[in-house]
């Protein structure tokens, strides 16, 4: 079961030590943070240690070792978030050491990652953010699935049964010589959880789709209807079982289940045409940011819950007017924002100073300082 907390909290302290190339230190944060350094500064690092903090994931290594400063053996992390609606507190610390995650909430060892991330909608909008739509389907399922599981609680439990099923299916299609009443228990157990884990995504894209269309109109990107097509795994008009049971032999040739929800995928078009060979970059980017405001939306609309949202160097390939048009609505629907930039115009163009709600820190060579505190 996982234990959802409140749904609307702040990252307000964190402490590092061993994080890529920064400095060990405390900082305290506000509802805007912006980080302003040269290219190599180690802006970019400090996004991913809040990520990996608040969900056990980083949006650029596969493996959190790689977080570890060179030559050290483990890197910590101690943070606080608070509710502004309450006085509670919810403390993290989190520390990665070879092989060895290790997450304590509250003094108490969390089991299930799930669990505490559940708390924390993190997203992020960065360069490589585009790639959702021009690389392989493996970015869109995350997508899809990182929406589903902040808004459904069982989606996660179900998931990593499913995993298992199908680990074990193909394990049995590699041994050579298959038992059909065993293969038998497996398909049932597969079909049941695919059909199930079907259902919640596919709810999931028919509530974003006319969302997504709201926030494409507010970002002028095209006033055509953009088509949200969600490919299942295999042939709607099939039933999974038939499939298996059809297409046994490739299955077997393979080693792999060829059918099932591991190979849905998400396709986004205009009259028709695949919307990478209409967009630009620029517009593919805002088609992105679009994309994310719209599950943040159906997130608060479903639980109340306000995403966390870390922008690394998002104004690349943006014109000014889109930059800030982005922002606004950024700032607008987010709980607690985190920017890097190279420089402070998008700040001085959309943010008056002083400001309660705004704080700005310099990054130089792994060090942070901050430039401005309401205290
Ligand atoms: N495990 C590590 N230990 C020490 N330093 C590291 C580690 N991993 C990466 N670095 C270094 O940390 C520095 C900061 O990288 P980071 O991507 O955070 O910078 P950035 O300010 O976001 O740069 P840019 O503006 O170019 O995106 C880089 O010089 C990188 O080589």
């Amino acid at each position: 079961m996982l234990r959802f907390i409140l749904p609307k909290m702040q990252l307000v302290k964190l402490n590092t030590s061993g994080f890529r190339n920064l400095e060990n230190t405390q900082l305290a944060f506000t509802r805007i943070n912006f980080f302003l350094g040269v290219n190599g500064s180690g802006k970019s690092s400090i996004l991913e240690m809040i990520q990996v903090l608040l969900s056990g994931k980083s949006f650029r290594a596969n493996q959190l070792e790689s977080c570890i400063t060179h030559d050290l053996k483990v890197f910590t992390l101690y943070g606080e978030a608070k509710s502004k609606e309450s006085d509670a507190h919810y403390k993290v610390g989190l520390s990665k050491e070879k092989d060895k995650l290790k997450i304590l909430v509250d003094g108490e060892k969390v089991l299930s990652l799930a669990s505490h991330a559940i708390n924390f909608p993190v997203i992020v909008i960065d360069p490589t953010s585009f790639l959702l739509i021009t690389e392989g389907p493996e970015g869109r399922r995350r997508f899809i699935d990182w929406g589903v599981f902040h808004v459904e609680h069982q989606f996660a439990k179900l998931w990593n049964r499913l995993k298992k099923v199908l680990k074990q299916r193909n394990a049995l299609l590699r041994r050579g010589k298959i038992s059909p009443s065993e293969l038998n228990v497996w398909d049932q157990e597969f079909v049941r959880l695919s059909e199930l884990v079907n259902e919640k995504r596919r709810s999931y894209i028919e509530a974003l789709d006319p969302l997504l269309n709201e926030y494409l109109k507010r970002f002028n990107i095209n006033t055509d209807k953009v088509n949200c097509h969600f490919f299942q795994g295999w042939d709607a008009k099939k039933r999974l079982s038939d499939l298996l049971e059809s297409g046994l032999d490739t299955d077997v040739k393979y080693g792999y289940t060829k059918f099932g929800p591991h190979r849905a995928d998400i396709k986004f078009s205009i009259k028709g045409q695949p919307i990478d060979q209409v967009l630009s970059r620029g517009q593919l980017k805002l088609f992105v940011c679009a994309l994310k405001v719209a599950q943040i939306k159906l997130l608060a609309q479903l639980t109340g819950k306000r995403a966390i949202i870390l922008l690394d160097d998002f104004t690349s390939e943006l014109d000014q007017f889109n930059q800030d048009l982005v922002f606004s609505v950024l700032e607008k629907e987010s709980e607690q924002l985190f920017i890097t930039a190279l420089d402070n115009s998008l700040v001085l163009r959309n943010l008056s100073t002083p400001n309660d709600n705004f704080k700005m820190f310099h990054v130089e060579h792994g060090k942070i300082t901050i430039d401005n505190s309401p205290d």
